[in-house]
């Protein structure tokens, strides 16, 4: 029944003159500040105007490529964004030419919501229209927020992080991109489905590291504009809190992602590291799943699971999971 595998992705600028056209694109008729937007966009040219996501993306398929060869699974890899080359448009018109009808698509977000889930249904729906007839029909994996090959990593990560700090009384800290309080509350088919979602991924990453004591979690990269409420605390305004009771280390878990984007290198290993340091706070940011071979073998067996119905579904958590989103599940947010 499926005959091709697409990795489907957000997408980044490739070098400097890249830059604002990028964040024009992701935030076309979001009401984003140009304010803030100039700050991302310093952010992206600290790192030469290039985002690290599409090299991120290169690596998983070279490695979803050995991983499928190694297991026997036939199926050409294909890779389309969202918001930069290349567009998910273009994939598909690729796809078409080489004879594909129906792909599994594995999309970098781990989570409901309208941004991380929701969106991808969308480009998926834009991007067939804007192909035509004999565009590919593409169904998305499903949401694998508590799949062993994703905590499983990110657990040893925490570990090793927590072993690198000296000692005094530590905090775990989970975090997440931030979203609007009214995106949250249209996440999953009852509401609420990310930040549930990242609550017991929470727990299940602290449970698997060994962590004792307690966590928090905490968001990050709040964008929009300032009268708007998205979820907090902000990671910055919760380092001051445990500082001033008396933490001496912070251990941050970045249970929102699934490899080093921008939000990771820039908000967590430079901005989240210096507002510790400036607190007097041992700083340990644990990695991402990133290439992890469990977090590789995760993708292949999402796609197993769809090819062959008798396969077990692994997952470690107790929140329904689907393979086919409702109409109106993760609904766009009204705007005010
Ligand atoms: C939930 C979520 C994820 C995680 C799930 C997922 O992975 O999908 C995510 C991922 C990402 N977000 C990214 C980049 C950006 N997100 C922005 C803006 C926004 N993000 C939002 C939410 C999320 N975003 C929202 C509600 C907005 C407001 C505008 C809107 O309603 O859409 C902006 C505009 C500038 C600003 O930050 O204001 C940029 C540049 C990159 C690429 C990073 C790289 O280059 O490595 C990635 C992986
Ligand atoms: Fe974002």
């Amino acid at each position: 029944m499926y005959d091709a595998f697409l990795l489907l992705s957000f997408g980044g600028p490739e070098g400097p003159d890249d830059v604002m056209p990028f964040l024009r694109n992701v935030t076309a008729g979001r009401g984003v500040p140009d304010a803030r937007l100039a700050e991302v966009a310093e952010h992206y040219q600290h790192f030469g105007g290039v985002s690290p996501i599409n090299q991120q993306c290169r690596e998983l398929l070279d490695a979803v490529r050995v991983e499928f060869g190694a297991h026997g699974i036939d199926l050409p890899i294909y890779w389309g964004n969202r918001n930069w080359d290349p567009y998910l448009a273009d994939t598909l018109a690729r796809m078409r030419d080489d004879g594909v009808r129906h792909a599994l698509a594995f999309a970098t977000s781990a989570f409901g919501s309208y941004s991380s889930c929701r969106q991808y249904l969308e480009d998926i729906v834009a991007a067939r229209a804007k192909v035509g007839p004999g565009a590919p029909a593409v169904d998305k994996l499903r949401q694998f927020y508590d799949h062993p090959g994703f905590v499983e990593p990110h657990a040893d990560a925490l570990r090793s992080a927590l072993d690198t700090l000296p000692a005094g009384e530590t905090r775990v800290v989970f975090t997440a991109h931030s979203v609007p309080l009214a995106m949250n509350r249209t996440a999953g088919p009852t509401g609420d489905r990310y930040t549930d979602q990242l609550t017991e991924l929470a727990e299940l990453v602290a449970d698997r590291a060994g962590v004792e004591g307690g966590h928090d979690l905490v968001w990050q990269s709040r964008s929009g504009p300032p009268q708007v409420p998205w979820l907090s605390p902000d990671i910055n305004d919760h380092l001051e809190s445990l500082a001033a009771r008396g933490v001496a280390n912070v251990a941050v878990s970045p249970i929102g992602f699934v490899s080093d984007h921008m939000e990771v290198r820039w908000d967590l290993d430079n901005e989240a590291a210096e507002t510790a340091k400036r607190l007097g706070l041992g700083y340990a940011r644990a990695a991402t799943p990133g290439t992890d071979p469990r977090f590789v073998a995760m993708v292949r067996e999402l796609v197993t699971e769809r090819l062959d119905p008798a396969t077990p579904r692994r997952r470690l958590g107790t929140l329904p999971v689907w393979d086919t989103c409702a109409d109106g599940c993760c609904a766009l947010p009204p705007r005010r």
